[in-house]
């Protein structure tokens, strides 16, 4: 059974179409990055998983029922992008109230403010809780009763840098017990090594879904090889540029090529028989010029 299961869902507000005919599926254990510009239609899609907004058309099945059923929303998590609390209340009574709605229980309200590092905070009132605070104790609201499916949305922001390591290493954790996350983010850097597929969204739709080795495929992005100590730089970057391939030299003894999918080890090969250079960094497509690339595909295909 999948954690998700969207199928040519549409969801409009009055004339305007803002998800259309969206396909997606997320498996038990998974990790789904779900990426887009303002307004792709992100949040609206993780409020239909969660059964807060029903799609116009399409099929939702969430956790192998509806998602507006007790059943299902019993075991669901949520991290909305902006998290507000009553600020009058200390975290601890914050999170406790949570579990009362939640039917979690109130060691495990305790348990989670450790474990997202608001234990020494936890008798403070929220008011005096800095952003990265708030958000902390957003992800322990959205940690209770052991969920099977987490919706982060934008988690990381207002996280320090280690705060934020904490949360992927929180994320890999649940992730290997099963759990299934869809992780929303505008933050890319970083966030490759914890997800298993990016999905793209632009004007309301799928511009791509899969994992980053598929992406970079589909894409057709090269690698960039780049060399240092060889004996004639120079000359090799001419070879290159004669094969139709884009080279620069970088100093006297480097060189710069983009190696297009099923060229790199070609060019790796060649480099290693023929030059014995002292170093070679290969530099493969990060998530970022992946998500340039299917926007700026997107924008061309609006125009
Ligand atoms: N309640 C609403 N009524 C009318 N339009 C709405 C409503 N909620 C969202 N929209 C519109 O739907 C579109 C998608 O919004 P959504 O919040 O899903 O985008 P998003 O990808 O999460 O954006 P962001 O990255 O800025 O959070 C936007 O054009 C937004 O203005």
């Amino acid at each position: 059974m999948n954690a998700v299961e969207l199928e040519g869902v549409c969801r409009r507000y009055g004339a305007m179409t803002v998800l259309e005919g969206l396909d997606l599926s997320l498996a038990e254990g998974e990790v789904l990055g779900l990426f887009g510009h303002n307004g792709a239609g992100k949040t609206t899609t993780m409020k239909i998983v969660l059964g807060l907004l029903a799609a116009n058309e399409g099929r939702v099945q969430v956790l192998g029922g509806a998602p507006d059923s007790t059943e299902v929303r019993r075991r669901l998590g949520y991290l909305p992008e902006n998290v507000s609390f009553y600020p009058q209340l200390t975290g601890r009574e914050t999170i406790r109230h949570f579990a009362r709605l939640k039917g979690a229980t109130q060691t495990q309200a305790d348990q989670l403010l450790e474990q997202v590092g608001l234990a020494h905070a936890a008798d403070r009132r929220v008011r005096t809780y800095s952003k990265g605070m708030r958000q902390r104790l957003g992800l322990a609201q959205a940690l209770l009763g052991a969920p099977r499916l987490l919706l982060l949305d934008e988690p990381t922001v207002g996280l320090d840098p280690i705060a934020t390591r904490e949360l992927y290493e929180l994320t890999d954790r649940l992730r290997r017990e099963g759990t299934a996350i869809v992780l929303c983010s505008h933050v890319l850097p970083g966030v490759e090594a914890h997800i298993d597929r990016a999905a793209i969204l632009a004007n309301g739709r799928l511009q791509a879904v899969g994992s980053l080795t598929d992406l970079r495929v589909e894409a057709g992005l090269p690698s960039m090889l780049r060399v240092r100590g060889l004996a004639d730089g120079e000359r090799r970057v001419r070879d290159w540029q004669a094969q139709g391939l884009t080279a620069r030299s970088l100093g006297t003894d480097g060189a710069e090529v983009a190696a297009i999918n099923g060229h790199k080890l070609d060019l790796l090969r060649e480099l290693l028989g023929e030059e014995a250079p002292q170093d070679i960094e290969i530099h493969a497509p990060t998530l970022e010029d992946l998500y340039r690339h299917y926007m700026q595909r997107a924008e061309g295909a609006v125009q």
